[in-house]
C-alpha cells in the first residue's frame, strides 16, 4: 500500500527538528552582525535596517522574524526595535553581554552534536582543546559573562549573608577561572582578601584580570592542581567552589576533606553548581546538557543534594543550607560550615 495513514502525531518532532539548532544559530548569527546593537533603542523597518547593514533584505527579514520568534525583538507596523531582555543582554555594550558565553557553549556542543551515534558507540572526543581553553581570553570572557548573567549576584549575596561574614579575613575560590567571584565577594567586606586556585596556566589569566579590574593588590592567585594538591591547611573563612565539583563527583568524601582542612576553624565552604533534581528547569535542557557532557567525556553536569548531603555529613560539616539560583535555572547554591 502507498499510502498509509499516520496513527500518531510526528508534526512535534519534525518542527522540534527545525527549530531547535537553527534558532539558537540564528541568534548566535544575529549577535555576530551586531543586529542587537543596532536596534537598540530605536524601531527599524527590515529594509533600512539591511540598507544600514549592507545586507540582503529579502534574507534578513525572516532572521529578524525568528528573533522575534525568540521574544528578543519586537515587530510592530513592520519596524523592528530590541526587546528589554536583548538590550539586557545581547547588546555589545550591556553590562551583562552574554555574546561570548553563548559563542561557548555553542562551541562546546559542536565538539559532539554531529557525531552522537559514534560517541554513544564509545568514540572519544579530543578534550585537550576544551581543558586547554580555560586559559583563553575570549573563554574566560565567556564564563564569566555567565557567571555575571545568572549566579554572581545570588552568590555573592548568599555569602554575604553568612553569620559573621563581616569579621571574614581570607577567601579561596578553587576554579576561579576570571575571578567574580572573588571581587564580588570582596567588594561586599573590604578587610577580606582572597586566593584564587586554578591550573597553573589559567591562574596567570587570572592574576591578569583581577589586576586590570583592580583587585590586584587583594587577590592573589596560585596555580594549582586540586586533584592533586592540597589547599594550604587552616586558612581561609571562606572556600567557594563555583562549577567545579563536578569533576570531582565521583570522589566527593575526600575531596570535601581536602575543603575542610583548607578551613579556619567555624569557616564556611561554599558551592554552587547545577542540580537535576530540582523542580526547576526544562527536562530537555537538563537532558541535553548532560548528554553534551557524557559525550564530551566529563563525568556529569549534576550534583544533587541528596548525595552532597551526606559526603558533607560524613566531612563534618555541618549547618548545611541549599538555595535554588533562580526560579527557572538548573544553579543550586551550598553553604555548609566547618565545626568552630
Ligand atoms: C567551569 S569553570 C568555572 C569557573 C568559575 N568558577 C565560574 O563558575 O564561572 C571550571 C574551572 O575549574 C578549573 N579546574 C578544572 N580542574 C581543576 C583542577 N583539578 N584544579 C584546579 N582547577 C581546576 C578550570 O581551569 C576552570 O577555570
Amino acid at each position: 500500500m502507498l499510502v498509509t495513514t499516520p496513527q500518531t502525531d510526528f508534526e512535534p518532532i519534525h518542527s522540534m527538528l527545525m527549530n531547535n539548532s537553527l534558532s539558537s544559530k540564528a541568534i548566535i548569527g544575529a549577535v555576530e552582525l551586531h543586529i542587537f546593537d543596532r536596534l537598540d533603542g530605536r524601531a527599524l523597518t527590515a529594509a533600512a535596517l539591511a540598507e544600514e547593514g549592507g545586507w540582503v533584505t529579502t534574507r534578513l527579514e525572516p532572521l529578524l522574524d525568528i528573533l522575534v520568534a525568540a521574544d528578543l525583538l519586537t515587530r510592530n507596523n513592520g519596524e523592528y526595535t530590541n526587546t528589554p531582555v536583548a538590550s539586557e543582554f545581547l547588546v555589545t555594550t550591556a553590562p551583562l553581554y552574554q555574546g561570548d558565553c553563548m559563542a561557548l557553549t555553542m562551541r562546546f556542543a559542536s565538539s559532539v552534536e554531529n557525531a552522537i551515534a559514534e560517541l554513544v558507540a564509545g568514540g572519544e572526543v579530543d578534550r585537550t582543546e576544551a581543558d586547554n581553553g580555560w586559559a583563553l581570553e575570549k573563554v574566560m570572557e565567556g564564563t564569566a559573562q555567565d557567571a555575571c548573567g545568572v549566579a554572581l549576584p545570588r552568590v555573592v549575596q548568599l555569602v554575604a549573608g553568612l553569620p559573621g561574614f563581616h569579621d571574614f579575613r581570607t577567601m579561596a575560590d578553587v576554579g576561579g577561572n576570571h575571578g567574580h567571584y572573588t571581587m564580588g565577594v570582596l567588594e561586599q567586606n573590604p578587610d577580606m582578601r582572597g586566593t584564587i586556585f586554578d591550573l597553573p596556566h589559567v591562574a596567570e589569566q587570572s592574576r591578569l584580570r583581577c589586576e586590570r579590574f583592580g583587585f590586584g593588590d587583594r587577590i592573589a592567585t596560585q596555580g594549582l592542581d586540586f586533584r592533586k594538591q592540597a589547599l594550604p591547611a587552616g586558612q581561609f573563612d571562606l572556600i567557594l567552589m563555583s562549577h567545579i565539583l563536578y569533576g570531582f563527583k565521583g570522589d566527593l568524601g575526600s575531596t570535601l576533606g581536602k575543603i575542610a582542612d583548607g578551613l579556619k576553624p567555624g569557616g564556611w565552604f561554599v558551592s554552587h553548581h547545577f542540580s537535576r533534581h530540582q523542580t526547576n528547569g526544562g527536562e530537555m535542557a537538563k537532558a541535553s546538557l548532560e548528554l553534551i557532557t557524557r559525550l564530551a567525556g566529563y563525568p556529569s553536569h549534576f550534583i544533587e543534594q541528596e548525595e552532597l548531603s551526606e559526603h558533607l555529613a560524613s566531612a563534618g560539616f555541618t549547618d548545611v543550607r541549599f538555595e535554588p539560583v533562580s526560579a527557572k535555572g538548573l544553579g543550586l547554591m551550598t553553604a555548609a560550615r566547618k565545626p568552630a
